[in-house]
């Protein structure tokens, strides 16, 4: 826990603000929303409701510090060398921060020290490496809705990437799955429910910001162009807008330019596989269903050796592409890679480079620290050693092209910067010598100091006659000659005293004095010369940035496609196949991340099984006990189409692809609490999804789909469900289901086939066998497996007991085979009315009128 114990004036004294409060309290009006961290001494201090939220959110004291007017002043403070890990916590939580630095000399100001707002670190707009994950990017993304039109524009302040978008308005939450932003905005007028448990921090601003006006006023100012017409954004109105106020909120963020964002680029919505956002979370991409890093498909393939690569992987993951031509460009470098002898040299150069991409940012920034600037060197230093290990390839030839150190830059850093420089400029020991002649000058003097000690200490040791006297310096008191206390009155009268010890004295002489002044003198020269050097040099390379982000792409692009030959290689992956018709056709295929699970485990081995689909066989049923494996057989599909379409291997003995454009899943009960939703709403929802987009060339995983609500009605949607999937939808479809009556649809159906995941009974046990097998499943085990569940063996007597007899009614009524007799299923025959009964059994002519009457008012009083 920090307690602040500054000692810097107190706001003090009722009645008028204090002059620094005063100031404070101008500086928070302009950052009302955010908290104010303001520099005092070797503290950030907050105050008022800032100081009571950061008190509560960080763990730290909350005390009160004089008044002002009439009230006592709250206040927190954190100490400025710790201050970045409060900074990632506030940040991780969604808070934004305004730092306010001491920018005037305390010692020469009236009043309080001039102070300012250097910059503002929020959620989506990080850059300092400490409160960077390593390998996801941080966005900052802006929305809008105009009449159903979608406007969406991020940017990765760290890379400069600035991309914008418009979609239909539906697609919403699966942008957002896909993009995953650290920080929105919106504007504050847009009646929109945000998820609340996305994960990202919500901003609102007035609708002026975006107004394309604006925005073309903003996006022509950052880009130095008369107008936006080389961007080619013209008829994405609504995601300009957006572009315009997110590039003004970034700019107010970094209290200045953004030198590296240097283009805006519109994504097309047709140039990746379409994921929606269920579909991400429930093929685990890059998170578990339950939130976790591990094991996910992400974490089996990251053997990236560098970040950039890492974060690129993570990218590719998330935006399959959809045209063949590009995908098998990747697909050829990765079985280049495969063949090279060269693939663990590769792989090891990789690992020499540093993170280019995020360091020529701070570069643009300004706040490159020096050892960012030695990693840059000692990176580009080893590019050309990298581009001479890839092998002969289209793409990778490309790539190879793209990695050559730009020249200047590299010669600059390696004249300039010291092998292993200090980590902050103003420690000094960050520019080389030979660079700069006044520098080396400088640091002459310096370094002839201990020489001239030395020198000096014989000299007088010769003249004073005392021989253990010692010439020194420290920080505190600078220069002086030590005599111990038996020797003083042998000091010469040019001695003046400077400090007295227990047991010496402690003197200065003219002549030291004047070499004092000289050598410190020197000293902070040399410190003032390396930090404006250290400034030119920022300059110089400013203008290189470009090139180095494109540099960091190429880099990036060759670890993830080596880190799929690596995978490709060690885990017995193949080339995929793509055909240009309706079709997809896996054999032994195998779910990546079980696989390597059960490998993990020493348990058996994982089985491999075929999957075949096309025109005349577009819809599987899957039938099987549970845990017979139907939810990863249709999740190995899913993966291997996903990786086949970032370009990767995939695991599998042979895989041929036809035309895909989106995997659509409906998998698991997941219930959606925070949105207010059930898990039969949520199922429900999803499938919607699925039956108003799903096209020809949708791949369609449906996991039991009805079970969330009773066995009739979700038995009968599970059967409309599938019918719609098969007459109209069209599309590849694997439909996982328990209801065995839906096995009929195939011979209902031509296009509809039936596979099953077998077990066997042995010895009362129940043994899976996890082979794909064509034809419905003869049982379900359902009981067995609760009982290798371990419920107890009394239940599962009652439960077989209760069995038997539900089988017997289910029989005798023959509920279920109506439900496929008709195009319109009738579920289940209701009980006769009492009424209709009695009306059915009277003879009409045989009553009097007043029998008539008598019975009329009978049946009207059994109707009610
Ligand atoms: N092809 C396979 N080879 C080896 N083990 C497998 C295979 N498929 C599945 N398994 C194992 O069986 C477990 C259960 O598989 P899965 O969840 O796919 O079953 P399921 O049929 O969908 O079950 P349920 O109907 O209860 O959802 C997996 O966690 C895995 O350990």
């Amino acid at each position: 826990m920090a307690v602040s114990t500054s000692k810097t004036k107190t706001p003090a004294g009722a009645g008028q603000p204090t002059p620094m409060m005063q100031q404070y309290q101008r500086i928070k009006a302009e950052h009302p929303d955010k908290l104010v961290f303001y520099r005092m001494g070797d503290f950030y201090e907050l105050f008022y409701d800032d100081a009571i939220k950061a008190s509560r959110l960080l763990d730290i004291t909350l005390t009160a510090r004089g008044q002002s007017g009439g009230e006592p002043i709250k206040m927190a403070g954190v100490p400025f060398h710790a201050v970045e890990q409060y900074l990632a916590r506030l940040v991780k939580l969604g808070e934004s921060v305004a730092i306010c630095e001491q920018i005037g000399d305390p010692n020469t100001s009236k009043g309080p020290v001039e102070r300012k707002v250097v910059r503002v670190v929020t959620p989506g707009t990080l850059t300092d490496a400490a409160l960077l994950d390593d390998k996801r990017e941080n966005r900052l993304l802006a929305l809008n809705a105009i009449k159903g039109r979608l406007g969406l524009a991020w940017l990765t302040l760290s890379s400069g990437e600035f991309k914008l978008m418009e979609t239909e308005a539906e697609s919403l939450l699966s942008e957002l799955e896909r993009l995953r932003p650290a920080e929105v905005l919106l504007p504050d007028d847009l009646a929109l429910e945000l998820p609340t448990t996305a994960g990202f921090a919500v901003r609102r601003l007035p609708p002026w910001k975006f107004s394309i006006d604006s925005a073309e006023r903003s996006l022509t100012r950052q880009f130095q162009t008369q107008d936006l017409a080389g961007f080619g954004v013209e008829r994405a109105g609504v995601g300009v807008g957006c572009a315009g106020a997110l590039i003004d909120y970034a700019r107010d963020t970094q209290c200045g330019a953004l030198p590296h964002v240097t283009a805006l680029s519109v994504e097309s919505p047709g140039l990746y596989l379409t994921l929606d956002g269920a579909t991400r979370r429930n093929l685990e991409l890059t998170e578990t269903i339950r939130g976790e890093s591990h094991p996910t498909l992400f974490s089996l393939l990251d053997v990236c050796a560098t970040a950039m690569g890492s974060r690129l992987l993570r990218h590719w993951l998330h935006h399959p592409l959809r045209r063949h031509g590009k995908i098998m460009r990747r697909r050829d470098a990765v079985a280049s890679l495969v063949e090279s002898v060269q693939l663990g040299d590769l792989r090891n150069g990789l690992a020499q480079i540093h993170d280019i991409e995020r360091i020529a940012a701070r570069v643009a920034l300004r706040s490159a620290r020096p050892r960012d600037l030695a990693a840059l060197r000692d990176s580009l230093r080893a590019l050309p050693d990298l581009a001479a290990r890839v092998p002969d390839n289209a793409l990778l030839a490309d790539i190879a092209q793209r990695i050559v150190p730009p020249p200047v830059t590299l010669a600059l850093l390696e004249a300039a910067i010291l092998d292993e420089p200090a980590a902050l400029v103003r420690e000094g020991g960050v520019i080389r010598d030979g660079y700069d002649a006044t520098l080396d000058e400088l640091r002459a003097i310096q370094s002839n100091c201990g020489d001239f000690l030395l020198a000096l200490e014989a000299s007088e040791r010769a003249r004073t006659g005392i021989p253990n006297l010692r010439v020194e310096y420290n920080r505190v008191h600078g220069f002086y000659i030590e005599v111990t206390n038996g020797q003083t009155d042998k000091v010469p009268d040019d001695y003046r005293r400077r400090q007295t010890l227990k047991n010496a004295e402690r003197y200065i002489t003219p002549e030291l004095k004047a070499f004092e002044d000289k050598a410190l003198s020197a000293q902070e020269r040399a410190l003032a010369l390396e930090k404006s050097l250290y400034d030119t040099i920022l300059d110089t390379l400013a203008p290189e940035v470009p090139a180095l982000q494109a540099l960091a792409q190429a880099v990036a692009a060759l670890d993830v496609l080596t880190a799929f030959a690596d995978r490709a290689a060690a885990l017995d992956w193949t080339a995929p196949a793509f055909v240009d018709e309706i079709r997809l056709d896996i054999e032994g295929g195998r779910h990546p991340v079980v696989e390597q699970q059960l490998l993990d485990a020493g348990s058996e081995a994982f089985i491999a099984n075929d999957l075949r689909l096309e025109p005349q066989r577009k819809l599987l049923l899957i039938t099987g006990p549970n845990m017979g494996g139907k939810s990863t057989y249709m999740r190995q599909a899913a993966l291997i189409v996903l990786l086949a379409h970032c370009g990767s291997f995939v695991p599998a003995r042979r895989a041929c692809l036809g035309r895909i454009d989106r995997i659509f899943t409906r998998i698991g009960a997941s219930d959606d609490l925070a949105g207010g939703r059930s898990t039969f709403m949520v199922e429900m929802t999803e499938t919607a999804n699925i039956l108003n987009n799903a096209s020809e060339e949708a791949l369609v995983l449906m996991d039991e789909v009805g079970r969330g609500t009773s066995t009739f009605d979700g038995l009968a949607l599970a059967w409309a469900i599938a019918r719609a999937l098969i007459e109209k939808n069209r599309s590849y479809t694997l439909f996982a289901t328990h209801y065995f009556e839906l096995t009929r649809l195939a011979s209902e159906y031509a296009q509809v086939a039936n596979v099953h995941l077998d077990a066997v009974e042995h010895k009362d046990k129940i043994v899976f066998l996890h082979s794909v097998e064509e034809g419905p499943a003869s049982q379900s085990y359902g009981l067995q497996v609760a009982q290798l569940a371990g419920v107890p063996r009394d239940t599962i007597r009652q439960a077989k007991r209760h069995l038997v007899e539900l089988e017997n009614q289910s029989v005798g009524r023959q509920i279920q085979g109506d439900l496929f007799a008709q195009p319109v299923p009738v579920v289940a025959e209701p009980e006769p009315h009492p009424v209709l009964e009695r009306l059915a059994a009277l003879d009409p002519d045989s009553l009097t009128p007043r029998a008539a009457l008598e019975l009329l008012y009978e049946l009207h009083r059994a109707a009610n």
